[in-house]
Formats: C-alpha cells, structure tokens, sequence
C-alpha cells in the first residue's frame, strides 16, 4: 500500500504542521502534529484535565467500539520547551492518508502543560521517531510508521512541507513530481531515535560553500533551524543591526531587514533556504523586531534541522534496515 495525506501549517508563522488522524469506530478526526522528532502517538482525550482542554478536538475512546485499555501501561512526555504530557495507553484503528494500523497504541493524555492547552490547532502529536524514544511504561509502543512498515509498497516516509501552504506527507511511496534533480541520500544514526545525519557544511548568501560536517536530526516537530554558534554567529553578522537578544532569547533584527539565503551540504548536494525564511516571525505582534529562524543550538545540544530547513526540501525518511535520509531540492 501507499497513501498520502496534506500538512497545513497552523499559522502565518509556519509554526507547526497538523494533518487530519482517523481515530477509532466510527472515525474521530484529529488535527495531529507529525514529529519526526519524538516517538509517541499521543491525543487530548475525554480523559484530559477538563481546565487544560481549550478549543481541541478530543478522543472519546468509551464512543469507539474498537477502543482497548492497555491495562497497567501509562506514559510521559518533556519537550525541549520544557511542555509536558502524560496519561494512559489505548490500541484502537488509525488512519493517516488511507492507510490503516488496525491496533495502533494511542496515548490518551490525562494531562497536559500549559503551552499544549493555549494552541488549539494541535490535539496531539503522532511521532515518527524510532521506537527507542517512545515513553510508554512498562514497555515501549511502537509509532504508526512501525505499525504500517510492513504493508507499505517502499519502507519509506516523505515530507513536502511548504511556506504559507499545505503540503503532503506520503507513505510507501517517492512521488517524483514532488522535487526537482535527483535525491541525494545520507546514512541515519538511529542513536538515540532521531532521525540523525551528518550535513557536509553550509554556505551564507554568495559566500563560498565551507565543507564542513554539521551532525543533526531531521525534526519535523521543531519549528526552527538551530545550529553551532559559529554558524549563527556567522550568519547574523551579515545582517545589519543583529543581535543575539538576552531579552528574547535568541537572534533577532529589524523586520524590514533582507536576510541572505543560508545553504547546506547533504553529500554533494546542496539544499538553499531562502532568507525569507529566516525572518520567522515579529518577536510580539504588530513589533518591528523580528526572531530569527535560524537559531543557536548550543543550549539544546543537538543540532536541529526544523521546518525552517526541511519546508525548502523534498525529504524521503527511508525505514528500511539501513535508515537513511534522501534529501532533494524542490
Ligand atoms: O522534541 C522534539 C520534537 N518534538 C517537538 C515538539 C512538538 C510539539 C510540542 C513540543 C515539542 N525535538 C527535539 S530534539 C531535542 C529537543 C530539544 C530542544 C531544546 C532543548 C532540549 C532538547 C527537541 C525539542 O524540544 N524541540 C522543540 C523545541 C522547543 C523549544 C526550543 C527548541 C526546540
């Protein structure tokens, strides 16, 4: 099989992705964030914290009659922002694309962080991470990919994300139609369950392209691009104004600024973000000081190649025995 469903970013600001999940019998739609930065399948439910629900869609698993306690298994999520969730474990039939993992573990959150509760357009998350980062006790869940791998025509997943636009998440299947020359493909080091790649460096505007390796994780949930500080640094200083803002908590610049296009190596291909992608978005609304989408990644400790980066590629997530990441222009 193979299947495919759109992605929206939730807002002006490409802040995050959702596609729609089918959860249970009959279908609950969801609006999901696609993580390829964690593992757990996780949903606001008719178990949430009543207080911390605020405009999401929920699951009712008493209403589906395909729904299973998974007795005794609980989980618990930490995001790097310091969110957090945590409850108890279901298996029930989900749909993404078309396609269908008829008892797929779906963690029902009894509770979540305040920043969960204040965005209404994200009812959960659905992680394609590997199985090694999935917070289920007292034993692991597999994700939905790990469920469906074995039905799907090709081992492989793919994200076409896009500025301002829907886009599409397919699986089994590499659409052609969807990126320009060929896919240049990198080795994954699934340590410790992110999809893990050596960059072979970067270039800054027309500046000559520094060949250099730049280890970091294709991440599908974060929203920004966060590299080495000399990188930024770098970056930033051909920026007129710039600065690295204690008040904000990271690089911003006038928003009326023009900022360079910023390249990466993957092998010998070359991806180009253009710079206005890097104006992220006004540091409050309606300010004239704009964060940048290019950010430090010192405080995070992995480099993190976000949708700043991956919404100017074509990126094939290959499942296979030897994980690897194909990457092409668009
Ligand atoms: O956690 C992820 C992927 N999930 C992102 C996500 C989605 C919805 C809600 C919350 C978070 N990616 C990774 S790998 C490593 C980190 C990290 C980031 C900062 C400090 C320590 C670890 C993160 C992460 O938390 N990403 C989201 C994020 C939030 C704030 C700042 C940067 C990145």
């Amino acid at each position: 099989t193979s299947g495919s469903v759109a992605t929206s970013p939730i807002d002006s600001s490409d802040d995050a992705y959702s596609i729609p999940v089918s959860i249970g019998t009959p279908a609950q739609v969801l609006n999901l964030d696609l993580d390829t930065g964690s593992s757990d399948l996780w949903v606001f439910s008719s178990l949430t914290t009543a207080s911390e629900v605020n405009g999401q869609n929920i699951y009712t698993p008493s209403k589906s009659s395909t729904s299973k306690l998974v007795s005794g298994a609980t989980w618990k999520v930490k995001y790097g922002d310091e969110s957090t969730s945590s409850g108890v474990v279901y298996t029930d039939k989900v749909t993404v694309g078309g396609i269908t993992a008829s008892s797929q573990a779906v963690e029902v959150a009894k509770t979540v962080s305040a920043s969960f509760t204040s965005n209404s357009d994200i009812d959960g998350l659905i992680g394609m991470g590997f199985d090694s980062l999935n917070s289920a006790k007292p034993s692991a869940v597999p994700t939905f990919f790990d469920n469906i791998i074995g039905n799907l025509d090709s081992p492989v997943f793919t994200a076409d994300l896009k500025h301002n636009k829907a886009g599409s998440y397919d699986f089994g299947v590499i659409d052609s139609s969807k990126y320009t020359g060929s896919l240049t493909y990198v080795a994954v080091d699934t340590d410790p369950g992110y999809w893990k790649f050596t960059s072979s460096g970067y270039g800054i505007g027309s500046a000559a392209f520094k060949s250099t390796s730049v280890v970091g994780i294709a991440d599908t949930g974060t929203t920004l691009l966060y590299l080495d500080t000399a990188i930024v640094k770098a970056y930033y200083a051909t920026v007129s104004g710039a600065s690295n803002s204690a008040t904000y908590g990271g690089w911003v610049f006038k928003c009326s600024a023009t900022l360079p296009n910023f390249v990466f190596g993957v092998g010998s291909a070359k991806i180009t973000i253009p710079g206005s992608y890097i104006n992220y978005s006004p540091v409050t609304t309606g300010s004239s000081t704009c964060f940048g989408g290019l950010q430090d990644s010192t405080d995070i400790g992995i480099n993190i190649f976000g949708d700043v980066a991956l919404k100017a590629a074509f990126v094939v997530f290959d499942g296979s025995d030897t994980p690897r990441l194909g990457w092409a222009s668009k």
